[in-house]
């Protein structure tokens, strides 16, 4: 019994002393994380502790130290009495003359220590460098007096010398003296500045042959180093008196490797910022070079007001503008081939002349030329003659050749799919039609048209233009002066139509807070619209764009006698206008590669089309580039109507302009059959592999294929009459057409949603904004405001792909009179009427039938899209849209045409509908119904 009571006692007890361990466990827990808290705290009270004292301690020694530098100060001139006297005689005899600047370098050193206590050790080792560059200085001054004579007088009697007389190098600079004394009077001069640039090397941390280099290259460098070095300096003083102790965290560092850390990356900022400048000064293309002086600060600022002293830009058309010529690409070789211009083109234009025709048989002339200048041409920018005898100087750079085959083979795989299922005989059919016409025709010879035929542009007053910018120029400042917004006119830009001033806010001056002063600038310049432009890319500036009181135009013949349209070597560049600064922009349609134009009536779009074409007709050839236009307007450009470069008449009826764009994409489609068989990837490629083919005797070599220029004036009437359609074509042909040289230019007045579909506003990357008439229709076309502030009449945004921001132009203005005499011209000259390309005129009237007669006659797609249903046995109008890429309407029409037919069912909502007909019935069908 006794034992099992002791049992069960033990347990009891064991259980009680388990959970007085427990309790003491925790008490013990509590006290120790108590004790802990408490220890933390002491010690953080230790920490501040010290940390006032050693403020307070170095609050002392800096005092300390001033007082003992002013009392050396103060000695040297007598002031302190005769303990003043005593320390005079003292450190006279240990510093000779350098004891006048001793005082100062002691306070400075000593203060430089305290305030770099963190990084003790640097501190004192630049200090010790501050007292033997001192005494070195001693020893230079003794042993140019060499007074006592330092061969002869005795270690003390330097230092007695100097505290009588004042003078000599005292005895640290005695002693050095006396030690290099064998090596003579230069032998000792050299190794003391040798010791003296060490010690500056060692205070500055900075390489005296580098920096020599460095001086000599950019001296402001050094400037900076030093700078940089103060400021190193600073922070560390700064976090110091901030209490921060920057080492905690980086315990691991040592102070010399957190120095350097921080050299570095001061460093790399400095790089990286002289970098961003050069690249800033390359983007502007340095406008000085084009006569801009930026020399306009102005001299006092109460004067300011009255004395600007601003420069007009002169636009120097003499000089190769390289600006506009490289507006896409910079980059770019092709742009920069001066010499390499196409001789045919110059020439008509420099002498207005054109090709003898009595003295030429015309096929020989015009090839022997071509071949020559373009090998030429190929030659220099490739080094390889061989490989470019093609006629169109199409930019081989800006597009991927990898990318091109891409498109044509791999991303479309639908078009492919249809595409292919032409059989490979059709694609022969169409090499043999290109062969027979090109044995049919005989080559005609183009006559370029002459300059002369256009008007020269009207000269505007400069004398006076000048004078009234500097007038407003003034008012600007003054205006912006009276609402506390002071400014510096840094340059005026004089464009044909609108000045830009260049203004330089004061630090500290907002930028919005000019913009938000716009109407009041309006207001005191009496202007009828301002821009401002804020800030200029890459400049540090403000352009504020007032209009001229008298607005100039750019005649295009200006434009084409500028070296830059003459040696652009492409066939399909065009005169845009002339920049703000004057400066003539030429652009490249095949680097666009399809171009939109859109503003409101009257702004100038169709003068602009007008240019576009006319540049085109004295440049290129027919052979080489094919216009198709299309003018649901029917006024603009009938004009044209025989001219050799039409592939068809000018298409006014918007009904058949869809043909035309239906056409277009065939055309594109066999292109690119006829590239992926020659294995090349675009039309420059082919059209080089074309005229290098070895053809035997009585063969004709297949034909080059021409660029294709497609000009639509006024989108929104084809987007009227069959919006899907025409929605299509173009997405399509601006999606891929750019290998095959089919380019867009799309006009249009509305720039409404619903005819610049967000579909080709994506595909239609380069932009021309006319004078439109709000904010919202400027960021429908190009994605910003601005347009809304444009003054019509030519005045533009242009805004091609790849071009940060948009540039104001002034068109080019070309008269309908000077039209019509270039298309006279081109037609007297022609040796044979124009033959129009008869696949497109058959492809557009079939269209016009199928948008007209649709009850009656059944679509082109009629019957391969019945084959098709039949064999994936459903009839849906979605699949019909995916497979042939045409819109909703026309496949909801062809699906109507095969259940009239009875190939389909009725519609089942939602659910495809049921195929009614075989392969062979429907086959059958086609047989009777002739189709
Ligand atoms: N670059 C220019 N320089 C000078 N004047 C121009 C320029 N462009 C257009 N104009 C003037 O503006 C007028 C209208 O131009 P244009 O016919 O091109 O406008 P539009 O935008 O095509 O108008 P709409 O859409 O109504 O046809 C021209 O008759 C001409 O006087």
């Amino acid at each position: 019994m006794a034992e099992s009571r002791k049992k069960k006692d033990v347990p009891e007890r064991s259980g009680k002393s388990s959970k007085t361990t427990q309790k003491s466990a925790a008490k013990r827990k509590t006290t120790n994380s108590s004790a802990k808290k408490s220890t933390r705290q002491t010690k953080q009270e230790a920490a501040a502790k010290a940390a006032y004292g050693a403020k307070m301690q170095d609050e002392v020694m800096v005092l300390l130290s001033f007082a003992v530098a002013l009392i050396l100060i103060l000695s040297n001139f007598n002031l302190v009495g005769s303990v003043g006297k005593g320390i005079k005689w003292f450190m006279f005899g240990l510093f000779g003359v350098v004891e006048y600047i001793f005082p100062v370098i002691m306070a400075f050193t000593l203060v430089f220590m305290i305030s770099n206590k963190n990084i003790i050790a640097v501190a004192r080792i630049k200090t010790a460098a501050v007292y033997i560059f001192t005494i070195i200085l001693s020893a230079v001054w003794l042993r140019i007096v060499n007074e006592p004579k330092i061969a002869d007088a005795g270690i003390m009697e330097f230092f007695t010398y100097s505290a009588d007389y004042k003078s000599g190098g005292g005895l640290f600079g005695g002693i050095l003296c006396r030690i290099l004394s064998p090596m003579g009077f230069w032998g000792t001069m050299v190794v003391l500045i040798i010791l003296a640039i060490i010690c500056i090397i060692v205070i500055t941390e900075k390489s005296f042959i580098n920096g020599i280099l460095k001086v000599k290259k950019n001296g402001s460098r050094m400037m900076m180093a030093a700078k940089q070095d103060y400021d190193i300096y600073r922070e560390h003083s700064n976090e110091r008196l901030a209490g921060r102790d920057m080492y905690d965290d980086e315990d691991e560092e040592t102070q010399e490797e957190y120095l350097a850390r921080r050299r570095r990356e001061k460093e790399a900022k400095l790089q990286e910022k002289y970098e961003r400048q050069e690249e800033r000064a390359r983007k502007r293309m340095n406008k000085k070079a084009h006569g801009v002086t930026l020399d306009t600060q102005l001299p006092k600022k109460e004067e300011a007001v009255k004395s600007v002293d601003v420069h007009e830009i002169v636009p120097d058309i003499s000089v190769h503008d390289e600006y506009s010529a490289d507006i896409y690409d910079p980059g770019d070789s092709f742009e920069y081939m001066q010499e390499n211009v196409d001789d045919n083109i110059e020439e008509h234009i420099e002498n207005d002349s054109y090709i003898d025709l009595s003295d030429s048989s015309g096929v020989d002339l015009y090839e022997d030329s071509n071949e020559n200048s373009n090998e030429d041409l190929y030659e220099n920018s490739y080094g390889n003659p061989n490989e470019g005898t093609d006629t169109n100087s199409y930019d081989n750079t800006y597009e991927s050749p990898a990318e091109d085959t891409d498109i044509s083979v791999t991303s479309d795989n639908r078009t492919n799919t249809a595409d292919m299922a032409e059989s490979d005989s059709q694609l022969e059919e169409t090499e043999e039609i290109r062969m027979e016409n090109s044995v049919d025709k005989k080559k005609q010879e183009y006559v370029f048209p002459p300059v002369s035929l256009l008007n020269r542009g009207k000269g505007t007053d400069k004398a006076g233009q000048s004078r009234e910018n500097k007038e407003t120029a003034m008012r600007l400042q003054q205006t912006l002066q009276n609402f506390g917004v002071k400014v510096t006119i840094t340059d005026i830009s004089c464009g044909p139509a609108v000045t830009r001033y260049e203004l330089q806010p004061e630090q500290g001056v907002k930028v919005s807070k000019i913009v938000s002063l716009s109407d009041d600038i309006k207001l005191n310049l009496a202007a009828a619209d301002i821009r401002i432009e804020a800030p200029i890319p890459g400049k540090a500036a403000i352009g504020i764009e007032v209009p001229n009181k008298e607005a100039g135009s750019v005649s295009l013949r200006e434009l084409i006698e500028t070296d830059a349209f003459k040696n652009n070597t492409s066939q399909i560049a065009f005169a845009a206008g002339k920049d703000i600064a004057g400066k003539p922009i030429i652009a490249d349609i095949a680097k666009m590669p399809h171009l939109l134009i859109a503003g409101a009536t009257g702004s100038g779009k169709s003068v602009c089309i007008n240019t576009i074409i006319m540049s085109i007709l004295y440049r290129a050839n027919p052979e080489d580039v094919k216009l198709i236009m299309i003018d649901p307007k029917v006024v603009e450009l009938s004009v044209y109507n025989g001219i050799p470069h039409l592939l068809t008449p000018v298409v006014t009826d918007p009904k058949k302009a869809s043909g035309a764009l239906n056409w277009a994409v065939d055309e594109m489609t066999k292109r690119y059959k006829l590239f992926a068989k020659m294995a090349v990837r675009d039309l420059k490629g082919y059209n080089a592999k074309v005229s290098k083919i070895q053809v035997g005797e009585g063969e004709t070599p297949p034909e080059k294929m021409p660029q294709i220029v497609i000009i639509i004036d006024e989108l929104a009437d084809l987007m009227m009459v069959a919006p899907g359609e025409v929605e299509d074509s173009i997405c399509r042909l601006a999606q891929l057409a750019r290998a095959a040289g089919i380019h867009l230019i799309i006009a249009t007045q509305r720039p409404s949603v619903n005819v610049i579909t967000g579909l080709i506003k994506a595909n239609v990357p380069s932009r021309i904004a006319f004078s439109v008439s709000s904010g919202v229709d400027s960021r429908i076309i190009i994605d910003m405001n601005g347009a809304e502030k444009l003054l019509g009449k030519g005045d533009m945004l242009f805004f091609p792909s790849g071009y940060p921001k948009p540039v104001r132009v002034q068109g080019a203005f070309v008269s309908d009179d000077e039209v019509g005499k270039v298309v006279d011209f081109l037609k007297e000259h022609m040796q044979q009427e124009v033959t129009y390309n008869e696949e497109v005129t058959n492809t557009m009237t079939a269209a016009a039938g199928n948008v007209s007669g649709q009850d009656n006659e059944k679509d082109s797609y009629f019957a391969d899209a019945g084959r098709f249903v039949i064999e994936k046995e459903k009839g849906s109008i979605g699949m019909l849209q995916r497979y042939y890429k045409i819109g909703f309407n026309r496949a909801g029409r062809i699906m109507d045409q095969l259940a009239d037919a009875g190939v389909v069912g009725p519609e089942l909502g939602t659910k495809p509908r049921k195929i009614l007909m075989t392969a062979e019935e429907f086959e059958e069908y086609l047989k009777k119904n002739n189709l």
